[in-house]
């Protein structure tokens, strides 16, 4: 039963599942969120900004998914940062925790069913680029889609027109307005030492990278190395919603032979904890200043 429910995935990943799902959790707030946030590995710290909770443990909401990963506490968020009312996902979900792809990327599609116009994500990633440091944020500007090229895309199957189009472009998949506004209030609040922009890649993980795969990845244009965001981005865009993403570089990348560096969780949980002051403050401000209504053009 569980074979054929996992596999069927059209039907229950589909639109009325979404739509049960948004309906269910509007029916239990007041919050009608126009901003979604979904925090990285060690950053869910976020949610505990927002005010005026709602908080709905993952395993309480209908179709949703379970955490499986430290660092990724497993509640949904309801509430206002500076006034403004957002969701916020304290725990995101992966390709290597099993799930098929259409579901990690579910909340997505419930995000834009439950109103939200504008998804912040934030991720954890390893530093490619030899400028980078640990403990930088780099605004994403594009990505390179690997488990993509081998046909894994949460777009896959069947499309349902109501949420977009067959073939959604992607050349402007990360808002450029948004990019430039976290870059000036990152200016602003003095961060500018430790902000950058880049490119971001998704691998299937759970294995962080060999030596090769990291110097492969960055001759390939890739900035920093990860096992998310690119999933959601994919199906957020295809539903019209604007993007902003980042990464903090938790680690460098190990791209020589006679490093005795090694990549771990606990130092990119470490690392989220150093900079979540921080990175709370800048997704906060960029928040105040999200105008309502202006991604219906997607
Ligand atoms: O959810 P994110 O992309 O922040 O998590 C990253 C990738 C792995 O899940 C984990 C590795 O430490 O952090
Ligand atoms: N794939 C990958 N994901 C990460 N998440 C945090 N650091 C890393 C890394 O070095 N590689």
């Amino acid at each position: 039963l569980f074979l054929v429910a996992e596999t069927g995935f059209h039907r229950i990943y589909g639109y009325d599942d979404c739509k049960a799902t948004a309906d269910w959790l509007l029916a239990q707030t007041d919050v009608r969120p126009i901003v979604g946030i979904v925090c990285g590995s060690g950053m869910g710290g976020l949610a505990d900004t927002l005010k005026n909770q709602v908080a709905f443990s993952y395993e309480d909401i209908p179709h949703f998914p379970q955490s499986t990963v430290h660092g990724h506490a497993g509640r949904l968020v309801f509430g206002t940062l500076k006034g403004r009312p957002c969701v916020c996902m304290q725990g995101r979900f992966h390709l290597y925790e099993g799930y098929p792809i259409q579901k990690i990327t579910l909340p997505m599609r419930i995000f834009k069913l439950l109103g939200v116009e504008t998804v912040i994500l934030t991720n954890a990633a390893g530093g490619l680029n030899q400028d980078f440091k640990v403990g930088d944020v780099m605004i994403i500007k594009d990505h390179l889609n690997v488990p993509g090229f081998a046909g894994n895309n949460p777009l896959s199957g069947p499309n349902d027109e109501r949420f977009g189009v067959r073939f959604p472009c992607m050349s402007d998949a990360y808002d450029r307005e948004l990019q430039q506004m976290a870059m000036e209030i990152g200016q602003e609040l003095g961060y500018g030492d430790f902000l950058r922009e880049g490119v971001y890649c998704v691998l299937g993980g759970p294995s962080f990278e060999t030596i090769a795969e990291c110097r492969m990845l960055h001759r390939l244009g890739a900035d920093a190395v990860g096992m998310s965001t690119v999933h959601e981005v994919l199906v957020a865009r295809h539903c019209g919603m604007r993007v902003f993403a980042l990464s903090l570089i938790t680690n460098q990348a190990v791209m020589d032979y006679d490093s005795e560096e090694k990549a771990n969780h606990e130092e990119v949980l470490q690392t989220g904890k150093q900079r979540a002051e921080q990175l709370e403050r800048l997704v906060s401000t960029m928040v105040t200043r999200i105008e309502q209504n202006n991604n219906n053009d997607a």
